[in-house]
């Protein structure tokens, strides 16, 4: 037991970083609201430099910081769990890198490091991705963009260090009013409207009662695939095309670059919950935006009793965040392993929860998901490693399609047998007539979930997975499907009276 204890201490993990450990790096902090300039200043500096990575909280993102970095003349490479793009080819990589935060290479050493929306250390599932990027980055320059309310726990983080961290502060870059009344009724819509939903069904009733007063919306939530939301975005930002108004998730919350004139939150609460009022606050900061059509944003609500308390939530003042993420890493589960060699993974995971030991500035993320997956193929014999690895691949195995592809997946290579395209889609048995109905869109999004597994686990055993360029190709067909389907299936709704709201 008091080995398992020492293993699991977890309460310097600024340890962990040998090689950010030998730079005196130096941190700036740019903080601000949103739409402040603060990722344009560090992405300056990032562009400036001769060696940089960028490291974002979406594919989206990413995907943006790499071609516009490429667009302005500064050669830059992309990796994100799924993909890696070059700017040349994989013999001449980019001295510019632009990734998801979870794929920052910690032994990398770069003159700049980007670590965007810094906040999201908070966040119960990912955020030990940031507090690893924000330690573990071997970069001199050290740029953080972000919240007011993570300065200090950053300063913490690197107080053990001894690395100073600099702030700068940004405002606004353009007026944000939350309006005196609610809206009330659908026919006070106008465009540059952007109503944000919690769910998908209030999506879908919010489009049909739009489409009683003629208007047809773009519509952008999280499970659609990235070039279907990214067609979405370019129609309601376009202002020659006819549909001007957007119905949305919080999806928006973050990366999406919208001409958003007027926020109106549907509702409140998610699930029964009332959000956080940094939530609120990043949602109701999309609207305006500098340099386009729509520079100063309103905030609204759809009912007109809400109205208050959106004010309320927007009053109440930011908690500085007390604490970050942090995960177990593969080789303190693997030591575990050797000092348990009988235990199942499921029950590995289970221990270090129980005996691991943290500072107060940190919490253990949520292993929910990865308990999950773990559970489910558990009976299937796998190597501690390639366990591991399909445990913490990003899939989502609420919905029977998913979860059967993924226990296929692993018990395929358990057989040391290739996972082929051929198997893959004799896995998947795709109905080949188009959807008619929402269901059957959603269907199509877990097929693209399943391909995007596919092409994670490819990135890592490529051997094992070896058609990830067909896979692409399929995913891309199936995302550009959507996007049509998704067009059709807009008002008016044939079926949409089967989903009960
Ligand atoms: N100095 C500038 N000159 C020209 N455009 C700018 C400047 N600063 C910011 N912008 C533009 O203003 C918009 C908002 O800036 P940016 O994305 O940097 O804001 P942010 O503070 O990072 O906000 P968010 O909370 O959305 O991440 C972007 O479209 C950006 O290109
Ligand atoms: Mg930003």
């Amino acid at each position: 037991m008091d080995d398992l204890r020492l293993i699991s201490d977890l309460k310097h993990p600024h340890n962990w970083y040998p090689d950010a450990r030998v730079i005196q790096r130096k941190i700036f902090f740019h903080a601000g609201p949103t739409n402040s300039g603060k990722t344009f200043s560090a992405l300056k500096r990032f562009r400036e430099a001769k060696t940089g990575v960028y490291c974002g909280p979406l594919k989206l993102l990413a995907a943006e910081v790499f071609t516009r970095t490429n667009e302005l003349g500064v050669a830059c490479d992309m990796v994100t769990g799924e993909e890696r793009r070059y700017a040349v080819d994989n013999l001449h990589p980019s001295a510019h890198l632009s990734s998801t935060v979870e794929m920052l290479s910690t032994t990398m050493r770069v003159d700049v490091a980007v670590i965007d929306e810094i906040q999201m250390l908070r966040d119960e599932q990912r955020g030990w991705a940031w507090t690893r990027a924000l330690l573990g980055a071997a970069a001199d320059e050290v740029h953080l963009c972000g919240e007011f309310a993570a300065i200090d726990i950053v300063k913490k983080l690197v107080a053990p260090i001894g690395e100073h961290v600099e702030v700068i502060e940004y405002e606004r870059k353009s007026k944000l009013t939350i309006a005196n009344e609610g809206l009330g009724k659908y026919d006070k819509i106008e465009n540059g409207d952007c109503i944000v939903c919690f769910s998908k069904k209030s999506i879908y009733y919010t489009t049909k009662k739009l489409d009683e007063y003629g208007i047809k919306p773009a519509v952008i939530y999280g499970d659609l695939p990235p070039s279907t939301k990214l067609g979405q975005a370019a129609k309601f930002n376009d202002p020659e095309d006819p549909c001007n108004v957007l119905v949305a998730t919080d999806a928006i919350g973050m990366g999406l670059n919208l001409n958003i004139r007027r926020i109106i939150f549907n509702s409140l609460a998610r699930q029964t919950e009332l959000i956080p009022n940094y939530q609120a606050l990043q949602i109701a900061g999309r609207a305006g935006r500098y340099g386009t059509a729509y520079a100063d944003g309103i905030a609204t609500t759809m009912r007109k009793e809400d109205i208050g308390t959106l004010k309320e939530i927007l009053a109440e003042p930011i908690q500085p965040i007390k604490a970050a993420g942090l995960a177990p890493t593969f080789d303190q589960i693997e030591t575990f392993s050797f000092h348990l060699p009988q235990a199942s993974f499921v029950r590995l995971l289970d221990m270090f929860m129980a005996v691991c030991s943290l500072s107060d500035h940190f919490f253990i993320c949520t292993v929910q998901e990865m308990r999950a997956l773990a559970e489910m193929i558990e009976p299937i014999n796998l190597p501690l490693k390639v366990r591991y690895t399909f445990c913490v691949s990003p899939l989502n195995i609420d919905h029977k399609l998913t979860a059967t592809a993924f226990v296929r997946m692993a018990r395929r290579f358990s057989t040391g047998s290739p996972l082929t395209y051929d198997w893959l889609e004799s896995v998947l048995q795709m109905n080949e007539s188009p959807p008619k109905t929402f269901e059957q869109l959603a269907e199509l999004e877990r097929y693209y979930e399943v391909m995007e597994e596919y092409l994670w686990l490819s990135l890592r055993f490529p051997d094992m997975l070896p058609d990830e360029e067909i896979v692409r190709l399929k995913s891309k067909e199936i995302d550009q499907l959507i996007e049509v389907l998704l067009e059709l299936l807009l008002p008016p709704f044939s079926l949409i009276e089967s989903i009960s709201i």
